[in-house]
């Protein structure tokens, strides 16, 4: 069963008979009954098993999952008429045949009256567009009239307060974690670690992208291919901060197309470029939407918008002005240039927004191609319901023996041509999907989470590199995480004295109460000084890759492990350095050797320091954000570690100093040390293995609360939320 052009389902194929013989199985490599040549899908990915009468879907364990009837799954029972999607790949099952259909492209892209409210504030209000195919759009406005608001909409990163989006006749909110991989987005923030070189940074991309099993050798081809296609060969190897602006948007450009997708949105891509590099861009983006891409670009230039096959105006408020042909946009609005566009659309937003509304440009190239989409959508879905009845015919001139099928993923198509004509309507409900949406994406990738517990390993082995090479390549950075724990251990030197962390026969230990103090409050400065700006700084790159599916556990495992290494370095360093030629304590309690002891207290506090400054980072909206938290943390710890004054016997404080790492700290160092005749003893620091393991038990429960924490406080980058 095929079906012809005209509708949009020319790509629906029978490619598989399901006889008793018992397994499909579905995967990039050749050995597959059904071999789909895509890097986004894993070797063996998937498997059709006969199960009594009817058949079983099943995920192989692969990378990016399997979505039966727009759910993730790890195996579900196929009804006739079921459809399931494996990456880009779609296929119908009818009972015994399958049929597949490839996403070339989205087949339509629908807002319908889409409203998006914050508090009390609209920033997008009743905005209605429907988008076929290979165009580009070009989306002009005044500053503050909502167009980032709007991309953010379509590409699944605000969910609408009203209205829906459907991609492909599906609700993107709905179906998000199945059609995120066929978005694309590039942020008016750049994506990329700017400290690396083009190349490293798109193979870290695609490593985190592709299916885990996607041989180094594929990744590196497919980096090698989307730089020649957007003309960056030669700067393959030159660090992303020496880029021209223009080269820096190509390369994140680039970074997008490694999965293919096949709607591409750029949030003022031309900011800050001059006119030619600005005009070198648009160029680009014509020719990917002429390759069958839908490409949106918001853009603060207008001098290149003849480019574009429809032009958006927003108008201030969140109100759409007009959407159509470029050249229809003077006319319409009957000013001479687009500074009088602008000057109308914010002075009288309200009334340019109600004259588009009645408009018969609104009638053409909204509620028609609207219609005609849905119409689209209707086609497709009754070749669900033809296959659905179809269990009841005998299967005839299908072949026993299905040949495993290839299928090339996003071929070129052609340019589209302009609105067809007809009568206007609203929007047809009918491109809705069947069942409404009551949640949103959160929930969607909670459910994802729950369903799927296997560990991220690639991703989290990725993040760890990606790290190391980024501090590698920011000498700077590198040199103040070596330079902390000498200018600290320098530092230490001012302690007056000569016993060191001797017991002291003369019964007084001021001098290694101090010392313990600096180690504890150095190791803590160091920890918070090394996290608090890492999740702030890279918020735009994890909210991209996050919404690609990036495992937020990875990540953030990923930074405690490199920050473990770089916090016990660097203790190692501070600690042994600062008891260089000074008496050390005369006797262990659990290691053997009491250096061991005290700087694994001293690592442990720094660690615990920096999973506060991981959740710190979390939380904060900008980078200024973090001084004053990283200041009063170290204070706080200061203020409570018990080196300074006595805590015993003040409730509060007693109640209080017991969350604070510094605190336990000092109490393993001074249990090792052994502080003869201390002015105001502490129960917690006689010298008994006891004290000593039950402060470091104590510091590894701050440490795992404070980053389940911080892990929770990473749920506000989810796609979806502001
Ligand atoms: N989280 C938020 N809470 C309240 N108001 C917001 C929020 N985010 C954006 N806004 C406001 O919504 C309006 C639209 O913002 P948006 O960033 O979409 O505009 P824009 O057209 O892209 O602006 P620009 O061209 O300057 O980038 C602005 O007035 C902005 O201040």
């Amino acid at each position: 069963m095929t079906s012809s052009g005209q509708d949009g389902t020319d790509a629906l194929t029978p490619v598989a008979v399901l006889d008793d013989k018992g397994r499909i199985r579905i995967g990039r490599d050749p050995g597959n009954d059904i071999v789909l040549p895509d890097l986004w899908v894993s070797g063996s990915h998937a498997e059709i098993r006969r199960v009594g009468a009817g058949h079983q879907l099943v995920d192989l364990g692969s990378t990016n999952g399997v979505h039966h009837n727009g759910r993730r799954v790890q195996k579900g029972d196929l009804k006739p008429g079921d459809r399931f999607t494996v990456g880009r790949h779609e296929f119908l099952y009818d009972g015994s045949r399958l049929y597949q259909h490839d996403d070339q492209g989205p087949t339509s892209f629908v807002a319908d009256d889409i409203t998006v409210d914050v508090g009390k504030a609209t920033l997008l209000d009743d905005v209605s567009f429907a988008l076929q195919q290979g165009t580009l759009l070009g989306i002009i406005g005044p500053s503050g009239c909502g167009k980032s608001t709007l991309v953010k909409a379509m590409t699944g990163f605000q969910k609408p307060s009203r209205g829906g989006l459907l991609y492909d006749g599906r609700d993107l909110y709905e179906h998000y974690s199945e059609l995120r991989h066929r978005i694309g987005m590039v942020p008016q923030d750049d994506v990329l670690h700017r400290q690396l070189s083009v190349q490293r940074a798109l193979r870290f991309s695609a490593s985190l992208r592709f299916a885990d099993d996607v041989p180094r050798k594929q990744r590196k081809e497919r980096v090698g291919e989307v730089l020649e296609l957007l003309g960056l060969s030669e700067r393959a190897k030159q660090r992303i901060d020496t880029l021209s602006g223009g080269q820096r948007k190509r390369t994140s450009v680039a970074l997008e197309l490694l999965t293919e997708p096949s709607l591409l949105a750029l949030d003022e891509p031309t900011s800050g470029l001059d006119p030619a590099l600005d005009k070198e861009v648009m160029r680009e983006l014509r020719l990917l939407a002429d390759r069958g891409r839908t490409v949106v670009v918001v853009t603060h230039s207008v001098l290149h918008l003849d480019i574009c096959d429809r032009v958006m105006v927003m108008c201030m408020g969140g109100h759409m002005g007009f959407f159509g042909p470029p050249d229809e946009v003077l006319p319409f609005f009957g000013a001479e240039d687009y500074a009088d566009v602008f000057h109308k659309v914010t002075n009288e937003p309200r009334r340019w927004a109600q004259e588009f509304r009645n408009s018969e440009i609104y009638r053409r190239y909204i509620g028609e191609v609207a219609e005609e989409l849905a119409r689209v959508g209707d086609a497709r879905k009754e070749l669900v319901t033809v296959a659905a009845a179809a269990v009841e015919e005998p299967v005839e001139a299908e072949p026993a023996e299905v040949e495993p099928v290839a299928v090339v993923a996003d071929p070129p198509v052609p340019r589209q041509a302009g609105a067809p004509e007809a009568e206007t309507t609203r929007f047809a409900d009918a491109s809705k999907p069947a069942q409404a949406s009551p949640t949103g994406v959160q929930d969607l990738s909670m459910k994802d989470r729950a369903r799927h517990p296997r560990a991220p390993l690639r991703a989290f082995v990725t993040l760890c590199w990606r790290m190391l090479a980024v501090i590698a390549s920011d000498r700077g950075y590198a040199a103040f995480l070596l330079g902390l724990p000498l200018a600290l251990a320098v530092l230490s030197r001012a302690v007056p004295g000569d016993k060191g962390l001797s017991a002291d026969p003369e019964g007084f230990a001021l001098e290694g109460q101090r010392l313990i103090v600096v180690f504890v409050i150095g190791a803590a400065f160091m920890g918070v000084a090394v996290a608090i700006r890492e999740i702030v700084n890279e918020q735009s790159i994890y909210r991209r890759e996050r919404a690609i599916g990036l495992s937020p556990t990875a990540y953030l495992l990923s930074k405690v492990i490199v920050f473990l290494v770089i916090d016990a370095i660097q203790c190692a360093i501070f600690v042994y350095l600062a008891m260089f030629g000074r008496p050390k304590p005369p006797a262990a309690l659990v290691f053997g050797d009491p250096m061991i002891e005290i700087t694994l207290a001293a690592t442990l506090v720094a660690v615990a320091s920096t999973s506060i400054g991981l959740l710190a980072s979390a939380l904060v909206r900008t980078t200024e954000q973090t001084t004053p938290i990283l200041v009063v943390s170290v204070m706080f710890q200061l203020v409570l570690s018990g080196g300074l004054f006595e805590i015993t016997g003040q409730r509060a404080l007693e109640i209080i100093s017991t969350i604070d790492p510094s605190r336990w700290g000092f109490a393993a160092g001074a249990a090792t040390t052994n502080l003869v005749g201390f002015p105001f003893p502490e129960a917690i620091w006689a010298p008994t293995a006891f004290n000593w393991w039950r402060a470091v038990l104590v510091l590894l429960l701050h440490i795992a609360v404070l980053l389940v924490a911080a892990r929770f406080a990473l749920r506000r980058f989810e796609p979806g939320r502001n």
